[in-house]
This record gives structure tokens, sequence and C-alpha cells, in this order.
């Protein structure tokens, strides 16, 4: 069973020097007349958990195929682990983890003899210095599927089979993993252990990029969060950078002389030192909640469908790095 670790720290990890994993820059992609990316620019450094957040339709899985080399761009520029995704042979294939929105086959394999199939995969990539694949009985314990080893997978839960998808995804030793909304039929119990399994990921050095809609899974495992609305990213950076750039890290709430009031503050203290100053005692009832993620993600994606991209963007994705 895995321990549960904290949110990362406000700073996120210590800052990388190397070349980033992920370098996107102008990438744009056009289904037939339907322009979907229109100048995606991101760039994820090694160690980091960054998550694609954006509404249905936004281009989330798209960017993420096209990373993965699934999917040929219509236009810009596009670096993994070195290597445009487009030119990819197997040897850089080998150094990709990769969980899909949904893998519906293998259902006749058993669970064990599926990743010991996947694993061979890996093994005549480990003469050039990397580690060999996955111990797969110690991969079926991190995943907690110790007990379901020898069942068909056919037979799954939603939620084990989608544990064994990350399963399949990581038992190569991935140097940059991407998961397309990993935890959907996840039970609560489950969701937990899987936020440690990528937390433990992540401790290894491992850069994970993630699309998922639960922001509060966002805000515990990622470092750096991206927004993408109307084809571009139009927000980046850690949640608490985020909240400061759309002006609010905190909502107070409060009472005088039985009249309610409820404020937005970067500052929480010099807002109760004001509020004493001016009501004295008859200030009551205060109430500080810290602006969660979902508030910045409903604020931006707001202003973005709003029109109100450019004046987003300039005050957002400048907030990062
Ligand atoms: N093969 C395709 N041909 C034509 N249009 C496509 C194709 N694949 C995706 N699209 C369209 O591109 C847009 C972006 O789709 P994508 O799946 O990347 O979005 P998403 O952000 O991952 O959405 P969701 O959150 O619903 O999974 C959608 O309007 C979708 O209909």
């Amino acid at each position: 069973m895995l321990k549960q670790t904290d949110r990362p720290s406000d700073t996120g990890p210590e800052p990388d020097t190397g070349p980033p994993v992920v370098e996107v820059r102008d990438l744009r992609m056009r289904y037939g007349d339907h322009e979907v990316l229109r100048g995606v620019d991101l760039t994820v450094r090694r160690g980091e958990i960054v998550a694609l957040l954006g509404p249905n339709g936004a281009g989330k899985s798209t960017t993420i195929e096209v990373l993965e080399g699934f999917r040929a761009r219509s236009a810009g520029s596009v670096n993994v682990l070195g290597t445009d995704p487009a030119e990819g042979g197997e040897e850089w294939r080998s150094r990709l983890g990769i969980v899909l929105q949904s893998w519906r086959d293998h259902g006749k394999w058993r669970v064990r003899e599926l990743l010991a199939h996947v694993a061979a995969f890996y093994e005549p990539y480990t003469a050039s210095g990397r580690r060999g694949p996955r111990d797969v009985d110690e991969l079926l314990a991190l995943v907690g599927l110790t007990g379901q080893a020898d069942q068909r997978i056919s037979t799954l839960s939603g939620g084990q089979r989608r544990r064994l998808d990350i399963a399949v995804g990581v038992v190569g030793r991935p140097d940059v993993l991407f998961l397309d909304e990993p935890t959907v039929g996840f039970d609560p119990e489950a969701r937990q252990e899987f936020h440690a399994l990528v937390r433990a990921l992540a401790d290894e050095r491992n850069t994970i990029l993630l699309t998922t809609h639960d922001l509060q899974e966002a805000q515990k495992l990622a470092d750096r969060v991206l927004i993408l609305v109307g084809g571009r990213i139009v927000a980046q950076g850690t949640v608490d950078e985020l909240a400061r750039a759309i002006g609010a890290d905190a909502e107070v709430t409060w009472t005088v002389r039985g009249t309610a009031h409820r404020s937005g503050t970067a500052d929480v203290t010099a807002l109760l030192r004001g509020l004493f100053a001016e009501h004295g005692d008859d200030v009551r009832d205060i109430e500080v909640r810290r602006v969660t993620l979902e508030d910045v993600y409903l604020a931006v994606v707001a202003d973005a469908e709003a029109g109100r991209t450019d004046e987003a963007t300039r005050r957002l994705t400048g907030a990062a790095r």
C-alpha cells in the first residue's frame, strides 16, 4: 500500500538546468478547416509534473498525441527528449511511457502475462546504459494488482483496468510519462494511491505530463499547470502564481454588526488590519479560504471564452518560470 505524500511545495521542484524534456513552439493543428491548436508554446523540464487542463475539445489529447508521435502536426516545432516525434525511432519510443484515454484490448491475456510481454519489448534497449524494465511482481504491487495477477484482463473492474494501463505505461522505466485522464473511473482510495504512485515516480526524477478534468487532482499533483483554451495556452504557473496573477490569493468573509462581507485579496494580513482599524471589535465571523485551482481555472476559462484571451495571456503566461 502506498503512502500518501504531500502536495508539491509552492516553489515546485529544484529547477533542472539540463535541456527541456519537452519543448513546443507555435504548435498548430488543423482538422479540415477546424483549427484546433493555434500556436501552443510549452516547456516541460526533467522531474516536473505538469498538468494540461482545458475544457472538453480544447485540444489536450491532440497536443499529447503529437508529443507521443501518434499524430502528425500541421505546423510548429516539437522536441521530446531531443527528438522531433515525427522522426522518433524505436529507441526513442522506448523512452516514453504512454497511458491513453482508453485502451480496451488484450482482454484474453492475464495481467502478469501482459506485463511480462510488454516488459520484454524493453530488454533490447538496456544495452545503451539504461536500466532494464521493472520487475513485474514489484510493479504489480506498486499499482495494487498483486491479487489480480493471474486474472484475465476482460474480468478486471474499470479502476483495475486503469491501474493496469498505468503499469503498462511505466514498465519500461520511461524518461517521460504521458497520462491522458489517468484516474477516470477510480474510487477515492484508488485515486489517492495513484497520486502517491505519481509522486513516487516524480521522486525518481521522472517527467510527467498529464491531462485531467479533476482540478483537485491537478492541484495536488502538479508542480505546474497549463490551461489550454481556444487552441492556445492562456495561463501557466504554479497554483499560487496563478492565484496571485488573478489578483487574489485568498477569499476573506466576515460580518460587521450582523452584515456579511466578502473580499478576494492577495494580502490577507493587510485586509484584516484595515478592517480592525475601521471597525474594531465589531468585526466577527472571519473566515479565510485559500483560492483553489478551481477558482483560478474558472476565472481563466471565463476570461478566455469571453474573448479576453490576450489580456488573460499577458497576465498569466508570464506568471511561471
Ligand atoms: N481525428 C480527428 N478528426 C477531426 N477532428 C478531430 C479529430 N480528433 C480530434 N478532433 C477534434 O479536435 C478537437 C480537440 O479534440 P481533443 O480530443 O484534442 O480535445 P480534448 O481537450 O482532449 O478534449 P476532452 O477533454 O473532451 O478529452 C475537438 O473538437 C475534436 O472534435
